[in-house]
């Protein structure tokens, strides 16, 4: 479990994270999600005890990670891919991490396996694709096998069949009862990721709960109605208080009835109905209309 409580980073004039509070739970991928800029990377530093809060605390598994020894074995990190000594082997640089966390060196080996590496191990990172570098990163945060697992934007660069390994070994480690918790800026990454999310703008919380409850959040419910009469329905619906759109090739989108009082309404005027689908907004309009000033403010008005 991770807690923020009250967390507050000030750069000078700038609040990177301001009075932020949340629970990670174990068990579950939690997506922490908000707009460039909006104070995701900072909050994982300061998770991770890498940066200093200027107020408040964050505790993994009751701890405060600052000053913690053998780390790897407490909580695993994919923070900047990037930050890697690009003359060292893959193989090279787990075995370091291994030493330093007094980690038997036979688990290198494994998370290479696992992350679909071992044919690489031998290569300098140098020449890694940032596929590669994520890959490697993500060996490094699994080599102390711990319970809570921190990734920063960890699925930057990689191709969809990479997309899918990282979705599927997230949900595994969860599923083994660990806590994992991804930061993204893209919903559309987080959709088939995370279960839950912790959503932030301007460093503050916007919203704690799970994909679901976000996706019904805020967006509108229409349904989708054919009909082989769309005139006379039309006019019915209106009438019993709807809002209905007509596409030109038939289609109904109908606001502001469910999908039962439009077939009522439809049999009551015997219409026909041979299409009645309930929609939600998608996750990425339910996160543009919750973060929308918050994308204006982190784009330069910040004070
Ligand atoms: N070392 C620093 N000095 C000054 N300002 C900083 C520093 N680190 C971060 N900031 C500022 O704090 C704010 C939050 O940055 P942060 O990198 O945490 O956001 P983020 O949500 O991770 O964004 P992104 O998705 O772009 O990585 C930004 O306005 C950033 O410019």
């Amino acid at each position: 479990m991770i807690e923020v409580n009250r967390l507050t980073k000030r750069y000078g004039r700038v609040t990177a994270v301001n009075d932020l509070s949340f629970t990670v739970r174990s068990g579950h991928v939690t997506g922490f999600l908000g707009p460039n800029g909006a104070g995701k990377s900072t909050t994982l530093r300061m998770i991770l005890g890498l940066h200093a809060p200027t107020s408040g605390s964050a505790t993994v598994a009751g701890r405060d990670c600052r000053g913690l020894r053998r780390a790897l074995r407490q909580v695993g990190a994919l923070l900047d891919a990037g930050d890697v000594h690009g003359g060292r082997t893959a193989r090279d640089q787990l075995r370091f991490l291994a030493r330093s966390n007094a980690i038997p060196a036979g688990r290198v080996e494994e998370v290479l396996r696992e992350v679909g590496l071992s044919a690489a191990a031998d290569r300098r990172i140098g020449g890694f694709s940032l596929g590669m570098r994520q890959r490697l990163g993500i060996a490094g945060a699994l080599l102390g096998d711990p319970p809570v697992l921190i990734f920063d934007e960890p699925l930057n660069g990689l191709d969809p069949e990479g997309v899918l390994f990282v979705r599927n070994l997230f949900r595994r480690l969860a599923a083994e009862g660990r806590t994992v918790f991804v930061s993204s800026h893209l919903m559309t990454e987080m959709e088939h990721t995370a279960d839950r999310l912790i959503v932030v703008g301007r460093g503050e919380l916007l919203a704690d709960e799970t994909v679901a409850e976000f996706a019904a959040r805020g967006s509108q419910q229409t349904v989708q109605v054919r009909t082989t009469d769309p005139a006379e329905l039309v006019t019915a619906l209106t009438a019993g208080g709807a809002r209905v759109a007509q596409a030109p090739d038939g289609l109904l989108t109908v606001t502001g009835l469910d999908a039962t009082a439009i077939a009522r309404t439809a049999l009551d005027h015997r219409l026909l109905i041979h299409e009645l689908v309930p929609r939600t907004g998608s996750l990425e309009q339910a996160f543009m209309e919750l973060t929308g000033s918050s994308v204006e403010y982190a784009a330069g008005a910040r004070a």
